[in-house]
Protein backbone atom coordinates (compact mmCIF):
# COMPACT_ATOMS: atom_id res chain seq x y z
CA UNK A 1 0.00 0.00 0.00
CA UNK A 2 0.95 3.64 -0.66
CA UNK A 3 -0.21 6.82 -0.02
CA UNK A 4 0.57 10.18 -1.42
CA UNK A 5 -0.23 14.05 0.56
CA UNK A 6 -0.05 16.80 -0.71
CA UNK A 7 1.00 19.95 1.34
CA UNK A 8 -0.07 23.81 0.35
CA UNK A 9 2.15 26.84 0.75
CA UNK A 10 1.22 29.57 2.69
CA UNK A 11 1.56 33.54 3.93
CA UNK A 12 2.84 33.32 7.17
CA UNK A 13 2.15 36.13 9.13
CA UNK A 14 -0.08 37.64 6.41
CA UNK A 15 1.82 41.71 7.10
CA UNK A 16 -0.05 42.12 10.09
CA UNK A 17 0.07 38.94 12.49
CA UNK A 18 3.15 38.32 12.98
CA UNK A 19 4.03 34.68 13.59
CA UNK A 20 0.22 34.42 14.47
CA UNK A 21 -1.54 34.54 11.48
CA UNK A 22 -1.23 32.14 8.19
CA UNK A 23 -3.14 31.56 5.06
CA UNK A 24 -2.84 28.78 2.90
CA UNK A 25 -3.09 29.41 -0.70
CA UNK A 26 -3.48 27.58 -4.35
CA UNK A 27 -2.77 29.07 -7.70
CA UNK A 28 -6.33 29.30 -9.71
CA UNK A 29 -4.26 27.92 -12.59
CA UNK A 30 -4.79 24.15 -10.48
CA UNK A 31 -1.11 23.64 -10.29
CA UNK A 32 0.20 22.18 -7.18
CA UNK A 33 2.23 24.57 -5.12
CA UNK A 34 3.28 22.84 -2.38
CA UNK A 35 5.58 19.52 -1.36
CA UNK A 36 4.22 16.15 -1.40
CA UNK A 37 5.49 13.02 0.31
CA UNK A 38 4.36 9.14 -0.14
CA UNK A 39 4.96 6.33 2.22
CA UNK A 40 5.01 2.74 1.64
CA UNK A 41 5.84 -0.27 2.83
CA UNK A 42 9.93 -1.12 2.54
CA UNK A 43 12.83 -3.83 3.94
CA UNK A 44 14.00 -0.86 5.78
CA UNK A 45 13.59 2.62 6.67
CA UNK A 46 15.08 5.23 3.61
CA UNK A 47 14.47 8.63 1.78
CA UNK A 48 14.27 9.83 -1.41
CA UNK A 49 13.61 13.24 -2.69
CA UNK A 50 12.57 14.06 -6.03
CA UNK A 51 11.48 17.57 -8.27
CA UNK A 52 12.77 20.83 -8.74
CA UNK A 53 14.14 22.00 -5.42
CA UNK A 54 15.58 18.21 -4.65
CA UNK A 55 19.03 19.99 -5.36
CA UNK A 56 19.02 22.57 -3.11
CA UNK A 57 17.97 20.22 0.08
CA UNK A 58 21.32 18.66 2.38
CA UNK A 59 22.68 16.08 0.52
CA UNK A 60 22.34 13.57 3.33
CA UNK A 61 18.75 12.31 3.57
CA UNK A 62 19.69 12.27 7.36
CA UNK A 63 19.92 16.10 7.09
CA UNK A 64 16.04 16.01 5.56
CA UNK A 65 13.23 17.34 7.88
CA UNK A 66 11.23 14.57 6.50
CA UNK A 67 13.88 12.03 7.74
CA UNK A 68 13.20 14.08 11.28
CA UNK A 69 9.43 13.68 10.98
CA UNK A 70 9.58 9.82 10.28
CA UNK A 71 12.29 9.53 13.34
CA UNK A 72 9.31 11.63 15.55
CA UNK A 73 6.27 9.62 14.27
CA UNK A 74 7.88 6.29 15.13
CA UNK A 75 8.54 7.50 18.15
CA UNK A 76 4.64 8.76 18.98
CA UNK A 77 3.65 5.62 17.87
CA UNK A 78 6.42 3.27 20.42
CA UNK A 79 4.97 5.61 23.33
CA UNK A 80 1.73 4.31 22.50
CA UNK A 81 2.81 1.28 22.73
CA UNK A 82 1.99 0.59 18.80
CA UNK A 83 4.41 -1.84 16.46
CA UNK A 84 6.25 0.66 13.89
CA UNK A 85 6.68 -0.66 9.98
CA UNK A 86 9.79 -0.18 8.10
CA UNK A 87 9.17 2.43 4.98
CA UNK A 88 10.48 4.15 1.96
CA UNK A 89 9.21 7.99 2.12
CA UNK A 90 9.38 9.35 -1.28
CA UNK A 91 9.62 13.81 -0.98
CA UNK A 92 8.52 15.27 -4.28
CA UNK A 93 10.14 19.16 -3.17
CA UNK A 94 8.33 21.74 -5.65
CA UNK A 95 8.77 24.43 -3.32
CA UNK A 96 12.21 26.66 -3.34
CA UNK A 97 13.68 26.11 -0.15
CA UNK A 98 14.14 30.06 1.87
CA UNK A 99 11.25 31.73 -0.34
CA UNK A 100 8.94 32.75 2.12
CA UNK A 101 6.59 30.04 1.26
CA UNK A 102 6.29 28.00 3.69
CA UNK A 103 8.54 25.71 2.32
CA UNK A 104 10.12 23.57 5.13
CA UNK A 105 6.52 23.68 6.58
CA UNK A 106 4.92 21.79 3.51
CA UNK A 107 7.85 19.12 4.07
CA UNK A 108 6.54 18.69 7.90
CA UNK A 109 3.26 18.65 6.95
CA UNK A 110 3.11 16.34 3.89
CA UNK A 111 5.94 14.05 5.75
CA UNK A 112 4.01 14.14 8.92
CA UNK A 113 0.66 13.25 7.34
CA UNK A 114 1.43 10.76 4.99
CA UNK A 115 2.93 8.93 7.73
CA UNK A 116 -0.50 9.03 9.40
CA UNK A 117 -2.48 8.54 6.42
CA UNK A 118 -0.55 5.39 6.33
CA UNK A 119 -1.60 4.63 9.56
CA UNK A 120 -4.99 5.08 9.16
CA UNK A 121 -4.99 8.54 10.52
CA UNK A 122 -3.76 6.72 14.44
CA UNK A 123 -3.35 10.32 15.32
CA UNK A 124 -5.79 12.81 16.27
CA UNK A 125 -5.61 16.37 14.31
CA UNK A 126 -4.12 17.93 17.16
CA UNK A 127 -1.47 15.69 18.05
CA UNK A 128 -0.36 15.89 14.38
CA UNK A 129 -0.49 19.58 14.64
CA UNK A 130 1.97 19.67 17.88
CA UNK A 131 4.18 17.30 16.44
CA UNK A 132 3.94 19.43 13.06
CA UNK A 133 4.88 22.46 15.17
CA UNK A 134 8.07 21.14 16.92
CA UNK A 135 9.55 19.97 13.46
CA UNK A 136 8.96 23.48 12.30
CA UNK A 137 10.89 25.17 15.50
CA UNK A 138 14.16 22.75 14.87
CA UNK A 139 14.18 24.25 11.30
CA UNK A 140 13.61 27.76 12.11
CA UNK A 141 15.17 28.22 15.31
CA UNK A 142 11.66 29.31 16.98
CA UNK A 143 8.03 27.61 17.60
CA UNK A 144 5.75 29.33 15.36
CA UNK A 145 2.91 28.06 13.32
CA UNK A 146 1.80 30.38 10.93
CA UNK A 147 3.55 28.17 8.01
CA UNK A 148 2.30 24.37 10.04
CA UNK A 149 -1.31 25.33 10.62
CA UNK A 150 -2.77 26.54 7.19
CA UNK A 151 -0.12 24.17 5.63
CA UNK A 152 -2.17 21.43 7.33
CA UNK A 153 -5.78 22.79 8.18
CA UNK A 154 -5.93 24.67 5.44
CA UNK A 155 -7.80 28.46 4.96
CA UNK A 156 -6.53 31.11 7.25
CA UNK A 157 -5.41 30.32 10.68
CA UNK A 158 -4.85 32.49 14.03
CA UNK A 159 -2.76 31.38 16.08
CA UNK A 160 -4.38 31.05 19.76
CA UNK A 161 -1.91 31.54 23.18
CA UNK A 162 -3.86 28.45 24.65
CA UNK A 163 -1.78 25.21 24.03
CA UNK A 164 -4.83 23.29 23.91
CA UNK A 165 -6.28 25.39 21.06
CA UNK A 166 -3.19 26.37 19.10
CA UNK A 167 -5.31 27.57 16.35
CA UNK A 168 -8.43 29.03 15.22
CA UNK A 169 -10.02 28.81 12.01
CA UNK A 170 -11.18 32.71 10.42
CA UNK A 171 -13.34 33.30 7.59
CA UNK A 172 -11.55 34.06 4.75
CA UNK A 173 -12.53 36.45 2.18
CA UNK A 174 -13.36 34.26 -0.69
CA UNK A 175 -13.03 36.59 -3.61
CA UNK A 176 -9.73 37.74 -3.27
CA UNK A 177 -6.91 37.10 -6.06
CA UNK A 178 -3.40 36.71 -3.51
CA UNK A 179 -0.30 37.42 -6.12
CA UNK A 180 2.40 35.47 -5.07
CA UNK A 181 5.70 36.09 -6.72
CA UNK A 182 8.96 34.52 -5.47
CA UNK A 183 12.05 36.33 -7.06
CA UNK A 184 14.20 33.03 -7.07
CA UNK A 185 16.80 34.47 -4.31
CA UNK A 186 16.98 32.69 -0.80
CA UNK A 187 16.57 34.31 2.69
CA UNK A 188 16.72 32.19 5.27
CA UNK A 189 13.84 32.02 7.86
CA UNK A 190 16.40 31.82 10.99
CA UNK A 191 18.53 34.75 9.63
CA UNK A 192 15.24 37.16 8.78
CA UNK A 193 14.50 36.79 12.51
CA UNK A 194 17.67 37.80 13.32
CA UNK A 195 17.27 40.74 11.91
CA UNK A 196 14.09 41.83 14.14
CA UNK A 197 14.55 43.96 17.02
CA UNK A 198 14.22 42.53 20.99
CA UNK A 199 11.78 45.06 22.08
CA UNK A 200 9.31 47.04 20.31
CA UNK A 201 7.86 50.59 21.16
CA UNK A 202 4.47 51.31 23.25
CA UNK A 203 3.25 53.41 20.28
CA UNK A 204 3.98 49.90 17.90
CA UNK A 205 2.46 47.45 20.15
CA UNK A 206 -0.45 49.11 20.12
CA UNK A 207 -0.48 49.73 16.02
CA UNK A 208 -0.07 45.86 16.10
CA UNK A 209 -3.01 44.88 18.34
CA UNK A 210 -5.33 47.42 16.81
CA UNK A 211 -4.49 46.40 13.52
CA UNK A 212 -4.90 42.35 13.82
CA UNK A 213 -7.78 43.10 16.05
CA UNK A 214 -9.60 45.24 13.54
CA UNK A 215 -8.33 42.77 10.78
CA UNK A 216 -10.27 39.55 12.58
CA UNK A 217 -13.63 41.68 13.27
CA UNK A 218 -13.03 42.76 9.78
CA UNK A 219 -12.98 38.81 8.38
CA UNK A 220 -15.80 38.31 10.32
CA UNK A 221 -17.98 41.29 8.81
CA UNK A 222 -16.70 40.24 5.69
CA UNK A 223 -15.50 43.96 5.08
CA UNK A 224 -12.51 44.14 3.12
CA UNK A 225 -12.27 47.76 3.51
CA UNK A 226 -11.50 47.85 7.26
CA UNK A 227 -9.11 44.49 6.73
CA UNK A 228 -7.09 46.19 4.37
CA UNK A 229 -7.30 49.89 4.95
CA UNK A 230 -4.71 49.69 7.71
CA UNK A 231 -3.04 46.88 6.55
CA UNK A 232 0.55 48.15 8.19
CA UNK A 233 2.93 45.80 9.41
CA UNK A 234 5.29 47.31 12.14
CA UNK A 235 6.82 44.20 13.85
CA UNK A 236 9.28 42.51 10.73
CA UNK A 237 8.75 44.40 7.59
CA UNK A 238 10.29 47.61 8.44
CA UNK A 239 13.51 45.49 9.51
CA UNK A 240 13.17 43.05 6.47
CA UNK A 241 12.77 44.81 3.71
CA UNK A 242 16.41 45.86 3.09
CA UNK A 243 16.97 41.79 2.70
CA UNK A 244 14.63 41.59 -0.02
CA UNK A 245 15.75 43.81 -3.10
CA UNK A 246 13.21 45.94 -4.95
CA UNK A 247 10.43 45.27 -2.62
CA UNK A 248 9.53 48.63 -1.72
CA UNK A 249 9.28 49.74 -5.14
CA UNK A 250 7.06 46.87 -6.30
CA UNK A 251 4.90 47.89 -3.04
CA UNK A 252 4.52 51.27 -3.91
CA UNK A 253 3.91 50.07 -7.92
CA UNK A 254 1.13 47.60 -6.83
CA UNK A 255 -0.59 50.07 -4.72
CA UNK A 256 -1.16 52.59 -7.39
CA UNK A 257 -2.46 49.84 -9.59
CA UNK A 258 -5.22 49.88 -7.16
CA UNK A 259 -4.16 46.39 -5.15
CA UNK A 260 -5.61 45.88 -1.75
CA UNK A 261 -2.28 45.10 0.18
CA UNK A 262 1.10 44.22 -0.21
CA UNK A 263 3.50 42.54 1.88
CA UNK A 264 6.00 40.25 2.88
CA UNK A 265 5.36 36.64 2.68
CA UNK A 266 6.86 34.50 5.88
CA UNK A 267 10.18 36.04 6.24
CA UNK A 268 10.66 36.66 2.34
CA UNK A 269 11.55 36.86 -0.59
CA UNK A 270 8.29 35.94 -1.96
CA UNK A 271 5.56 39.42 -1.72
CA UNK A 272 2.27 39.16 -1.81
CA UNK A 273 -0.75 41.16 -3.11
CA UNK A 274 -4.15 41.12 -2.31
CA UNK A 275 -6.74 42.35 -5.04
CA UNK A 276 -10.52 41.23 -5.39
CA UNK A 277 -10.37 42.10 -9.37
CA UNK A 278 -8.55 39.25 -11.61
CA UNK A 279 -7.93 41.60 -14.07
CA UNK A 280 -5.93 43.94 -11.42
CA UNK A 281 -4.04 40.53 -10.49
CA UNK A 282 -3.43 39.65 -14.16
CA UNK A 283 -1.75 43.19 -14.80
CA UNK A 284 0.09 42.51 -11.42
CA UNK A 285 1.80 39.16 -12.08
CA UNK A 286 2.57 39.81 -15.27
CA UNK A 287 4.41 43.30 -13.69
CA UNK A 288 5.93 41.17 -10.87
CA UNK A 289 7.38 38.95 -13.71
CA UNK A 290 9.24 41.42 -15.55
CA UNK A 291 10.37 43.55 -12.80
CA UNK A 292 10.45 41.40 -9.08
CA UNK A 293 12.29 38.22 -10.03
CA UNK A 294 15.95 38.15 -9.97
CA UNK A 295 17.07 34.74 -11.59
CA UNK A 296 15.27 31.88 -13.71
CA UNK A 297 14.19 29.99 -10.34
CA UNK A 298 11.70 32.95 -9.70
CA UNK A 299 8.43 32.49 -10.57
CA UNK A 300 4.39 34.91 -9.92
CA UNK A 301 1.71 32.55 -9.37
CA UNK A 302 -2.37 34.16 -9.07
CA UNK A 303 -3.34 32.27 -5.93
CA UNK A 304 -7.01 31.84 -4.47
CA UNK A 305 -7.08 30.61 -0.43
CA UNK A 306 -6.72 26.98 -0.16
CA UNK A 307 -9.27 25.64 1.90
CA UNK A 308 -8.24 22.33 2.53
CA UNK A 309 -5.17 22.37 3.61
CA UNK A 310 -2.83 18.90 3.65
CA UNK A 311 -4.51 15.87 1.55
CA UNK A 312 -4.14 12.74 -0.21
CA UNK A 313 -3.59 12.38 -3.82
N1 LIG B 1 12.46 19.03 3.36
C1 LIG B 1 12.95 20.24 3.60
N2 LIG B 1 12.31 21.33 3.12
C2 LIG B 1 12.81 22.56 3.32
N3 LIG B 1 13.96 22.83 3.99
C3 LIG B 1 14.62 21.77 4.50
C4 LIG B 1 14.14 20.45 4.33
N4 LIG B 1 15.00 19.63 4.95
C5 LIG B 1 15.97 20.40 5.47
N5 LIG B 1 15.77 21.68 5.18
C6 LIG B 1 16.64 22.81 5.57
O1 LIG B 1 15.89 23.66 6.42
C7 LIG B 1 16.14 25.03 6.16
C8 LIG B 1 14.81 25.68 5.80
O2 LIG B 1 15.00 27.01 5.63
P1 LIG B 1 13.85 28.07 5.83
O3 LIG B 1 14.46 29.39 5.60
O4 LIG B 1 13.16 27.83 7.14
O5 LIG B 1 12.89 27.69 4.63
P2 LIG B 1 11.41 28.19 4.39
O6 LIG B 1 11.35 29.60 4.88
O7 LIG B 1 11.26 28.16 2.90
O8 LIG B 1 10.53 27.26 5.11
C9 LIG B 1 17.17 25.06 5.04
O9 LIG B 1 18.45 25.19 5.60
C10 LIG B 1 17.03 23.68 4.38
O10 LIG B 1 18.22 23.20 3.79
N1 LIG C 1 6.39 33.97 11.26
C1 LIG C 1 7.56 33.50 10.56
C2 LIG C 1 7.13 32.97 9.21
C3 LIG C 1 8.25 32.37 8.39
O1 LIG C 1 7.73 31.91 7.16
P1 LIG C 1 8.69 31.29 6.03
O2 LIG C 1 7.77 30.91 4.93
O3 LIG C 1 9.64 32.36 5.64
O4 LIG C 1 9.35 30.11 6.67
C4 LIG C 1 8.53 34.66 10.40
O5 LIG C 1 8.12 35.70 9.89
O6 LIG C 1 9.69 34.52 10.79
Amino acid sequence: MSVSVFAPASIGNVSIGFDVLGLAVQPVDGSLLGDVVSVELAQQDELSVIGDFADKLPSSPADNIVWHCLKLFNQALINTGQKVKPVKLILDKKMPVGSGLGSSACSVVAGLQALNAFYDDFFAKDVMLKMMGQMEAQISGSLHYDNVAPCYLGGLQLMIADPEIITRTLPVFEDCFYVMAYPGIEVSTKAAREVLPTEYSRCDVIQYGQTLAGFVDACYRQDKQQAFGQFTDVVAEPYRENLLPGFSDAKAYLYQQNCLAVGISGSGPTLFAVTDDQSVANAAASWLKEHYLKTNLGFVHVCKADNKGARCL
